[in-house]
C-alpha cells in the first residue's frame, strides 16, 4: 500500500497474531546457551533470597525465645553470605542478559536491513524514507529493554512466583489460598487493558513514523526551504506532527500506567487481608513468627508478579513495533529470481523490446506494446518530451521494474529468467540521480567493482576526464567526501558517477542524463573518451542535448507510450518530424544565445 507523506498514517496490513511471538522466540532459540547460564545465577539467587523469611521465621519462634544466641550468630553469618551470593549473581546477570539482548536486536536489525536491500524500486517510491528507517532503528530499540531485560526477568519472576507459593503452601494452606483471593481482580484488569493498550501503541508507531518522516524529508530538502524562505512553514508543520505524536504519547502512557498501579494495589490490599485474618485468627491458627514470615512471602510473590504485569505492559507496546518490523520483514521483494533462474551467460549485448507494455499505476499505460531490436555494439539514443519514459524504458531494461506485458531480451534471454544477480553485474548504469556515498573518491569510483586497482580506477577517471578534477582535490583520490557528494558541483558528482558506471567494463552501458551538468568544453572532452570506449558495446543514452547523441547509430524518439521515430540523426532530420522539430528549435535557441 502507498504510504506517500509524512502525515499518512500507515495503516496495518496484517492483524497481529501469536506467529509475531514464536518469531520472536525464532531470534531467542540461538541464544539459548548465555540465557541458561543467566538463568542458573538467577534460579541460584531465587533460592537464596528464599530463604530469608524462612530464617526469620526460626529466628522469631525458636531461637530468640530460646536465648540461643550461637545459633542465631550461626543463622545471622548464613544470612550475611546468601546476600554476598546474591549480590554476586545479580552483578553477572545484569551484564549477560544486556549482551544477550544485543545480540539478539542486532541480528534483528541485520535481517531487516538486508531484506530492504533486495526490496526493488517500486517499495522505496511509495513510502518516505523517514518512514523506513524508524523500522530499522527505533522499532528494534524499544525492543531492547523486553529482550534484555523483560525476558530474563519473566523466567526469573515465574520461577520466584512458584517457588514461594510452595513455601507459602509449606506455612499454611489456609493462608495461601486467603492470599489468591484478589487474582481475578489482576485479571480483570489485565483483560481491560489489553486491547486499549495495543491500539494507542499503534497510534503511537504511526504518529512517531509521521514525525520521522517529516524530519526527514525536511532534512534532505534543506537548501530548498531556506531558498524559498520557508521555514515558519516548516516550523508549523512540525508543530503539527510533534503535537499529534506528544498526544497520542500521552494516550498511551495514560493507558499503561494503569497496570502497575493497579497490581501494587491488589498486593497491598492482600497483605492487609493477610494481617486482619491472621491477627483475628479468622479460620487460621497462626504464630506470630509465622504471620510475619508469611507477610515476608508474600511480599516474595507480589514483587514478580508486579514485574510480570510490567512485562505484559511491555510486550504489549512492544507488539504495536514487532507488527511493523514483521510486516517490513515479510515485505516479498517484488523482483526476485525465479525458482529457475539461470546465470546470463556472458553478453554480447543485443537487445529486443517484444510487445512491451508497462504502467507504474494500474489504468496508465506508459509504454504501450513498444518493439526494436538492437544489435550489440550499437549506441542508441533515447530523446523526447519530459514525462515521455525514456527513463523507465532504461529501468525496465535492468529489470529494476517487471513489466506487464510482452517480453524484454538480452541477446534472447528474457530479463526475468536469469538471475538479477548476472543481468545487473554485466550492466553499467549511470541513473539521473547520481549518488555519491561517504568515503573517499576512490571507495565511490569502485563502488561496483571492489577489486579493481588503483590504476584501474584512474584509468577510467581518465577516459571520462574526472582525473583533471581530482587529481587538484586536497588528497587526489583519497579525499574524503560527504554522503551525497555536498562538498561536490554537480558536474563533479557526474563524471564521478560516470566512471563508476565505467569501471565495472559492463557490455551493455545506460547513461541517463550523464552529462547534463557538465560544461561543454569537458563534454567535448569526455565524447572522445567515450566513442573509444563505446566501441564494441551496446549502450543507451539519455540526453536532452541533442549535440552529444548526434553520432549515435540509432536514434528513438520516445513519445505518446513508444517509439514514435526511430533512425540515425541523418534520417530523422530528413523526415522532418519530432526530432527535426526538436533539433531546431534548440539549435534556434542555441543560435539566439
Ligand atoms: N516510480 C514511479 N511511479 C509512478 N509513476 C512514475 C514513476 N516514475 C515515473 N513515473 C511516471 O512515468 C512517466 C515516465 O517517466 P520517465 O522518468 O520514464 O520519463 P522520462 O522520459 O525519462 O522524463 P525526463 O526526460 O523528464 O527524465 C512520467 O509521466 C512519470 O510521471
Amino acid at each position: 500500500m502507498a504510504r506517500n507523506t509524512y502525515d499518512v498514517d500507515e495503516s496495518l496490513e496484517q492483524e497481529f497474531n501469536w506467529g509475531h511471538y514464536r518469531r520472536l522466540a525464532g531470534y531467542i532459540k540461538p541464544y539459548k546457551k548465555p540465557i541458561s547460564k543467566i538463568l542458573a545465577t538467577i534460579i541460584l539467587a531465587n533460592i537464596a533470597g528464599m530463604a530469608g523469611p524462612y530464617f526469620t521465621k526460626i529466628a522469631i519462634d525458636d531461637l530468640i525465645p530460646a536465648g540461643n544466641v550461637q545459633q542465631l550468630l550461626g543463622l545471622g553469618g548464613i544470612f550475611i553470605l546468601s546476600l554476598v551470593l546474591i549480590g554476586g549473581c545479580m552483578r553477572y546477570r545484569i551484564y549477560a542478559i544486556t549482551e544477550v539482548g544485543q545480540d539478539i536486536l542486532k541480528d534483528m536489525r541485520y535481517d531487516i536491513f538486508a531484506h530492504l536491500q533486495r526490496l526493488p524500486f517500486a517499495y522505496f517510491d511509495n513510502r518516505p524514507h523517514g518512514k523506513i528507517l524508524i523500522r530499522v532503528v527505533n522499532y528494534i530499540n524499544t525492543l531492547s529493554d523486553l529482550l534484555s531485560n523483560g525476558l530474563i526477568n519473566l523466567i526469573s519472576d515465574l520461577f520466584n512466583v512458584v517457588i514461594t507459593l510452595g513455601f507459602m503452601l509449606l506455612i499454611d494452606v489456609r493462608l495461601t489460598l486467603y492470599s489468591m483471593a484478589l487474582l481475578p481482580v489482576l485479571f480483570g484488569l489485565v483483560l481491560f487493558i489489553k486491547k486499549r493498550q495495543r491500539i494507542a501503541f499503534q497510534i503511537l508507531s504511526n504518529k512517531q513514523s509521521n514525525l520521522n518522516a517529516y524530519i526527514h524529508e525536511s532534512i534532505s530538502g534543506i537548501k530548498i526551504t531556506q531558498s524559498f524562505a520557508r521555514e515558519q512553514v516548516n516550523y508549523d508543520i512540525f508543530n503539527e506532527v510533534s503535537e499529534e505524536y506528544r498526544t497520542s504519547w500521552m494516550k498511551a502512557v495514560k493507558i499503561q500506567f494503569l497496570m502497575w498501579p493497579g497490581v501494587l494495589n491488589i498486593s497491598v490490599l492482600t497483605t492487609c487481608l493477610i494481617y486482619f485474618v491472621g491477627i483475628r485468627q479468622i479460620g487460621v491458627s497462626v504464630s506470630t513468627g509465622t504471620l510475619i514470615a508469611f507477610i515476608g512471602y508474600i511480599n516474595n510473590f507480589w514483587n514478580p508478579v508486579i514485574n510480570i504485569g510490567n512485562f505484559y505492559n511491555s510486550l504489549i507496546t512492544a507488539t504495536a513495533y514487532l507488527e511493523r518490523i514483521f510486516e517490513t520483514l515479510d515485505e516479498v521483494p517484488s523482483i526476485q529470481d525465479a525458482p529457475d533462474a539461470y546465470e546470463l551467460p556472458p553478453v554480447k549485448g543485443a537487445v529486443d523490446f517484444e510487445n512491451v507494455t508497462f504502467r507504474y499505476e494500474e489504468g496508465k499505460d506508459i509504454l504501450h506494446k513498444v518493439n526494436f531490436h538492437i544489435e550489440p555494439g550499437q549506441s542508441i539514443a533515447l530523446v523526447g518530451p519530459t514525462g515521455a519514459g525514456k527513463t523507465t524504458v532504461i529501468n525496465l531494461l535492468s529489470r529494476f521494474y517487471d513489466i506487464n506485458e510482452g517480453s524484454v531480451k538480452i541477446d534472447g534471454h528474457d530479463v526475468r529468467d536469469v538471475t538479477l544477480g548476472s543481468l545487473r553485474s554485466q550492466m553499467g548504469v549511470m541513473l539521473q540521480d547520481t549518488f555519491i556515498f561517504s568515503g573517499t573518491i576512490l571507495e565511490n569510483i569502485r563502488y561496483g567493482k571492489l577489486d579493481a586497482t588503483e590504476e584501474e580506477v584512474i584509468a577510467a577517471a581518465k577516459v571520462v576526464r574526472a582525473h583533471d578534477f581530482i587529481q587538484h582535490l586536497k588528497d587526489g583520490y583519497h579525499t574524503v567526501v560527504e554522503e551525497r557528494g555536498s562538498t561536490l558541483s554537480a558536474g563533479q558528482r557526474q563524471l564521478l558517477s560516470f566512471a563508476r558506471a565505467l569501471l565495472a567494463d559492463p557490455k551493455i552501458l545506460i547513461l541517463d542524463e550523464a552529462t547534463a551538468s557538465i560544461d561543454t568544453r569537458t563534454e567535448e572532452l569526455l565524447q572522445e573518451g567515450l566513442q573509444k570506449l563505446l566501441k564494441d558495446r551496446t549502450s543507451f543514452i539519455i540526453a536532452h542535448r541533442l549535440s552529444t547523441i548526434k553520432n549515435s547509430s540509432r536514434i528513438f524518439y520516445v513519445a505518446g507510450g513508444n517509439i514514435a521515430e526511430a533512425g540515425t540523426h541523418e534520417e530523422l532530420m530528413a523526415q522532418k518530424g519530432l526530432y527535426h522539430h526538436l533539433y531546431q528549435s534548440q539549435y534556434d535557441l542555441l543560435q539566439a544565445v
